[in-house]
């Protein structure tokens, strides 16, 4: 089965963040994506809610509800009280933990599972007790999926920063991508699903795909958006040379 696609909306936050304005609408552009076929949609409220604000999950959950009742929820985040206190509320089907400090320009490695095991483990059996399925962020490292499946998970979400790096480096792209792989064929024994996330791009998910047949999903919101508005700039400069009345 092909991976699912859930679509990260952060880049589209960031965006109208810039104004005091309703656009671009994040629950709109949610809704076009859903329409367009995304199996889900991810976010990463961060606390400074510098792109997703704590007031866009209760309108993101309702469309998912209402409109698309057969796709999913992901919300990412370090798992402080406060961002506990926001799953609960609004329920995601998926929770994905990362190991990000508050400030973090944006996630740069997975958990160290080893290290960290026994402060994830009492907040994976809270999360797992309430019915969520729990992924964690996890670094391309097959050494380190013991420690990940012994935390009672369901899945890992690799990240794929490094890989996204070597867009312009095709033979380190394969170093990066063969490592992706043997950590999830190391998850994968161990019972855990994969999703992947971190700069996925048209142009590097098909490899990645294929060296993961079992990939579960992927979340991407840079790469998407950025694709959007290249694919959508010549449509709407045309919307506004009509507008100008050319
Ligand atoms: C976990 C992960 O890789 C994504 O959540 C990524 O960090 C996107 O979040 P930002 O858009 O806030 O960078
Ligand atoms: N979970 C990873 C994710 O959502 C990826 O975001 P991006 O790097 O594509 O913006």
């Amino acid at each position: 089965m092909p991976a699912r696609l859930s679509v990260n909306l952060n880049a589209v936050a960031m965006l109208r963040n810039r104004r005091d304005l309703p656009w671009p609408s994040v629950t709109g552009l949610g809704r076009v994506a859903l329409e367009a076929g995304a199996h889900g949609l991810t976010v990463h409220p961060r606390p400074d809610q510098r792109h997703i604000r704590f007031s866009d999950l209760p309108e993101l959950r309702a469309l998912l509800d209402d409109s698309f009742p057969d796709r999913e929820f992901n919300m990412e985040g370090y798992p402080t009280e406060a961002f506990l206190a926001l799953v609960e509320e609004h329920q995601p089907e998926q929770v994905t933990l990362v190991p990000d400090e508050p400030a973090q320009a944006t996630s740069d490695h997975g958990w160290n599972f080893a290290e960290q095991g026994a402060f994830l483990a009492p907040i994976v059996a809270r999360l797992k007790k309430k019915g969520f399925r729990v992924s964690l962020f996890a670094d391309p490292d097959p050494a380190q999926m013991a420690a990940a499946q012994a935390l009672g998970i369901d899945r890992v979400e690799l990240y794929t920063g490094p890989y996204g790096a070597c867009h312009d480096d095709s033979g380190k792209a394969s170093i990066e991508l063969e490592s992706l792989g043997k950590t999830a064929d190391a998850a994968i024994a161990l019972g855990l699903g994969v999703n992947a996330g971190h700069d996925l791009t048209v142009a590097n998910l098909p490899a990645l795909a294929r060296r993961i047949p079992a990939l579960a999903e992927v979340s991407i919101g840079h790469g998407l958006t950025a694709d959007a508005l290249e694919h959508g700039m010549a449509q709407t400069v045309r919307r506004f040379v009509a507008a100008c009345g050319g």
